[in-house]
C-alpha cells in the first residue's frame, strides 16, 4: 500500500494542498510576469521598485481568487540580486496570505548540480523556496531525482514540462511515435505519483506542464493524462490564444486535474488591483463554468 507522503511540520503534501485550494477557489493559477512592457503600461519603472509594486498589487488582487501564484523567475533575475530579493519578498508575502506559489524556474541539470537547484527552490532553509517549481526533463526524467526526492521530503511539488505551449516544442516532444518523448515523461510522472496514496484521487505532488494550446496532441500521442495522478498545469490561456473551452476539449477526462494558468491577459487589467482581479475572475469563471 503506498503511503500518503510525508508531513513536514504542519505542511501536508503539495498535491493535497493544491487540491484543497482548487476545491475552495477553483482551478486558476495567476502568473506573475513583470515584463518591461507591462511595467511601463502600469506606469512603473523597470527596476526593483517597479517589480516590488507590481508584485504586491498582483498578490493583493488575486489572493482570494487564485489557487496559486506563479512568478516567472527570469523576469526577476533580469534585475540581478535586487530582483531576486523582490522575488523572495513575494514568496514570503504569498505564504503569509495563504496562497500557494509555483516558481516558474524551469530548472534541469545533471544530478549533482540538480541537487543545488532543488535546495534553492524546494529546500526548507532557502529564502527562495516555493510550494512547487517547474522543471525541464531534457537531461532525462531521472536526472530530476534530487528535486523529486526533496519535494517529497519537504511536502513540496514539481511540474515537469511534458507538452509545452510553444509551437517549437513539438519538434522534440512529439518525436517517437507511440513512444514519444512526451509519453515517456507522462509515464514517468505517473510512476512517481503511484508511490503515494493521494495519487488515486489525482492528488500526487508530481505535476506536469501541458500547454492549453496543444490541441489534439494529447489524443494523437496517446497520452493517458488521467493516469498521471497529479496536477496538470496548463499555460497558454489568453495571450497565447487558448480558451477555457479549448482546454476542456484538449484534456477530456483529465480536465478535473487541470490548473489553468494565465499571465499577460490577466495582468493587462492593471495598474489597479480591481482591474487585475476582474480579469482573474473572468478567467476563473471560464475555467469553472
Ligand atoms: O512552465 C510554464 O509555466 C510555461 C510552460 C509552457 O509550456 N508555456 C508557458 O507559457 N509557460 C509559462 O507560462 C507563462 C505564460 O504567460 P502568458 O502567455 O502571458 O499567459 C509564461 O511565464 C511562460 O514562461
Amino acid at each position: 500500500m503506498p503511503d500518503a507522503g510525508p508531513v513536514v511540520g504542519s505542511r501536508s503534501p503539495f498535491g493535497e494542498r493544491l487540491a484543497a485550494a482548487v476545491g475552495q477557489r477553483g482551478p486558476l493559477c495567476v502568473g506573475v510576469d513583470p515584463h518591461p512592457s507591462l511595467l511601463a503600461s502600469w506606469g512603473l519603472t523597470d527596476d526593483a521598485e517597479g517589480l516590488r509594486r507590481f508584485s504586491a498589487t498582483v498578490l493583493t488582487a488575486v489572493a482570494d481568487v487564485a489557487a496559486a501564484l506563479k512568478p516567472q523567475v527570469a523576469l526577476y533575475e533580469r534585475h540581478g540580486s535586487a530582483g531576486i530579493a523582490v522575488l523572495e519578498e513575494l514568496l514570503a508575502a504569498a505564504r503569509e496570505a495563504n496562497l500557494l506559489t509555483i516558481a516558474d524556474a524551469k530548472r534541469g541539470d545533471i544530478g549533482s548540480t540538480m541537487a543545488a537547484y532543488a535546495q534553492a527552490w524546494l529546500g526548507e532553509e532557502s529564502p527562495l523556496a516555493a510550494d512547487a517549481v517547474t522543471l525541464s526533463p531534457y537531461l532525462g526524467f531521472e536526472s530530476l531525482r534530487p528535486a523529486l526526492d526533496l519535494a517529497a521530503e519537504t511536502g513540496r511539488g514539481v511540474f515537469v514540462l511534458a507538452l509545452t505551449s510553444n509551437p517549437e516544442g513539438a519538434s522534440v516532444q512529439h518525436v517517437g511515435g507511440d513512444a514519444s518523448v512526451a509519453r515517456r515523461i507522462v509515464d514517468a510522472a505517473a510512476a512517481e505519483n503511484r508511490r503515494y496514496a493521494g495519487a488515486e484521487r489525482g492528488h500526487g505532488s508530481v505535476g506536469l506542464v501541458v500547454g492549453a494550446t496543444v490541441g489534439d496532441a494529447v489524443q494523437r500521442l496517446g497520452l493517458d493524462l488521467a493516469a498521471v495522478g497529479g496536477p496538470l498545469l496548463a499555460p497558454g490561456l489568453g495571450a497565447q490564444g487558448a480558451t477555457p473551452a479549448a482546454l476542456r476539449e484538449t484534456f477530456g477526462a483529465a480536465y478535473g486535474q487541470v490548473l489553468g494558468t494565465s499571465s499577460r491577459d490577466i495582468l493587462a487589467g492593471g495598474p489597479d488591483a480591481g482591474g487585475v482581479r476582474a480579469r482573474a475572475e473572468r478567467t476563473l469563471a471560464g475555467l469553472a463554468g
